[in-house]
């Protein structure tokens, strides 16, 4: 039953070892209050209850509670400052261990069941850890320290009991199966909620320009719906199996009660043998209600501990050499093969070479494999056959993080991060001075705009760089690439939605940014790429043509015509 949370915990498992046995030892000091009650009732039936006994008492439970106070502070402080450590270096090892997995992992599972992951399943987890388990331990113990009183009683009475908990534990361990199965589909309900959730908060203008924001709620309305739903269903699915439980146990009070006064009768067990019987069959009968009830919310919030243990077994990029100094930054595609899903081949048998502070553009119809390719070079998935090397060292076998060291990356999609202009661009070098931040600010042609903003460097970007306008975006991101300075320039080219004026500054600043580097550019234009030293045309995942302009244009085939289809456009336009 505990396996998964101590597979979970890993070393920290044994640092909570420590305040669950302080607590269990803090639910013994229960006892206090039934040998008070024992001791009390046994003076009664001798008639020698006085005053001084009292006393006596109660200053025995004052020592006994201080007692208590003090081990049970220490247990709780104990168990929720290790609990929180633990949930803390889970969390840093779980985001280490997804930043590690292959890109398809992110494709396959939907953004509500990584957020659930993240933020529900390690807060359950760590209720499982400060609460609820030491709640379990702690009534385990309990029911079995009054049996081992009853045994010492009679025998034949503890039997009773042990066969009341052996008939009613099944019953429970149902309910529990049945809280789990209706558990596993409120989370995937939850999952569904948390994306739709995203999805109409992150597409609110898309579907407020299409008079489509009242559809959408009501889907995410429904979502709502069927989590209220999902809730009550997992809520009373244990409900049914709680009652039987309990009624077994209630009724085999009265059913005990009525057997030790019987042996009592018959002479087998004293007064205070029946006293003692009495007191522990309530208590014993309180602390498996209990039970009943914590078992139910424990094995739904152990539902948690499989999720996260599912997402820790999913495989790592594997790789033999952890950091690594190419030679140099030639990059060679072998006959490469690739895809996404199983059966739907990608990029088929592509070989070519790029050499080291060459560009090389890529250009091809929408989906022919452009972005796929300065995906594949920068090991965001690995590949099916061939081998990519970048300064003849095979990338499958380097760490995907030592590669990226040696890259950088300037997409149309600009993601920039919910923090200051100043941050977002340090982001390319975390130890860069501010004057290099400023001067790779200056060469990406951001200085004068950013200047011009109250805050300046201090301004904030809002979520994705939502309060910047595009061009912006771009030149920050373009910013963020000159301070990293990398060898090898993966470029998405990004002007095609841009106005005259952005377009000719991100020209500029992405010339300074390629000079002497290694560069792939995908090109949407062909304008822009006759001087590239190689032009690679691909077509449906393979490549068609390749070589410069002037080869492409003497090869009269797809380039040949799209760039006669270019230059009649243009005089079309004059
Ligand atoms: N993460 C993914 N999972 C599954 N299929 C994908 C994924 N990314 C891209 N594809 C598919 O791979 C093919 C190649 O896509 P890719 O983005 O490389 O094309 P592209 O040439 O860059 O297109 P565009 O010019 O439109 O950006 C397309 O059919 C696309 O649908």
């Amino acid at each position: 039953m505990f396996n998964d949370i101590k597979v979970l915990l890993g070393q920290n498992s044994k640092k909570l070892r420590k305040p669950i046995l302080l607590l269990a030892i803090d639910s013994l000091f229960n006892m206090f209050f039934y040998s008070m009650l024992y001791f009390v009732l046994l003076d009664l039936i001798k008639e020698d209850l006085s005053l001084e006994k009292i006393k006596k008492y109660t200053i025995f439970m004052i020592i006994a509670f201080v007692i208590r106070a003090l081990i049970s502070s220490k247990g709780y402080t104990g168990i929720q400052a290790n609990g929180a450590r633990a949930i803390e270096s889970m969390r840093i090892s779980l985001g280490n261990h997804l930043r590690n997995l292959n890109l398809g992992y992110f494709s396959k599972n939907s953004i509500g069941s990584l957020s659930n992951i993240m933020t529900n399943d390690l807060q359950d987890f760590e209720v499982i850890i400060t609460h609820k388990t030491s709640d379990l331990i702690k009534t385990t113990f309990l029911s079995i320290y009054f049996l081992l009183i009853t045994f010492y009683i009679d025998t034949e009475l503890a039997l009773i009991q042990i066969a009341v908990v052996l008939i009613s534990i099944p019953i429970i361990y149902i309910g529990g199966c049945s809280v789990t199965k209706i558990g596993k589909h409120k989370k995937q309900v939850m999952n569904q909620l948390i994306s739709r959730m995203v999805e109409y908060v992150s597409g609110i203008q898309v579907f407020k320009s299409y008079n489509l924001a009242g559809e959408k709620f009501k889907r995410l309305e429904k979502s709502f719906r069927d989590f209220k739903r999902e809730s009550i269903r997992t809520e009373v699915s244990i409900a049914p199996y709680v009652l039987i439980f309990q009624t077994i146990v209630d009724l085999s009070f009265p059913l005990l009660l009525l057997i030790s006064t019987a042996k009592f009768g018959s002479g087998s067990i004293g007064k205070e043998q029946l006293v003692t019987f009495i007191i522990i069959n309530v208590a014993l009968t309180n602390v498996l209600r209990a039970f009943s009830v914590q078992y139910g919310s424990f094995k739904y919030l152990k539902l948690a501990s499989q999720n996260l243990i599912n997402t820790y077994e999913q495989p790592k990029m594997r790789y033999k050499y952890e950091d690594v100094d190419f030679e140099n930054y030639n990059i060679d595609f072998e006959n490469v093969s690739f895809e996404y899903e199983k059966g739907e081949n990608i990029l088929d048998d592509i070989s070519f070479k790029v050499r080291e502070g060459s560009m090389t553009a890529l250009i091809g119809p929408s989906g022919s494999g452009k972005t796929t390719i300065t995906s594949l070079i920068a090991r965001f998935w690995d590949i099916n056959s061939g081998s990519i090397k970048i300064g003849q060292k095979d990338i499958k076998d380097i760490n995907p993080d030592s590669i990226l060291k040696n890259i950088s990356m300037v997409f149309q999609d600009v993601y920039l991060l919910n923090d200051t202009i100043y941050n977002n661009i340090k982001l390319g070098n975390l130890n860069a001075s501010k004057q290099e931040v400023i001067n790779a600010a200056k060469i990406a042609n951001c200085y004068e705009f950013i200047e011009k903003l109250e805050d300046k460097y201090d301004t904030l970007v809002g979520e994705g760089g939502s309060t910047l306008s595009g061009g912006e975006k771009q030149r920050i991101s373009i910013a963020r690439a000159i301070l990293k300075d990398s060898p090898i320039i993966l470029l998405d080219e990004a002007t095609a939605s841009l106005d005259a004026d952005n377009e000719l500054e991100i020209k500029k600043s992405i010339k300074k940014l390629t000079q002497n580097k290694t560069v792939i550019v995908i090109a949407h234009r062909l304008n822009t790429i006759k001087d590239a030293d190689q032009i690679i045309v691909l077509n449906n995942g393979s490549i068609e043509e390749i070589g410069d302009h002037n080869q492409l244009i003497k090869n009269r085939k797809r380039y040949y015509n799209m760039y006669n289809e270019m230059e009649n456009a243009k005089q079309w336009a004059i």
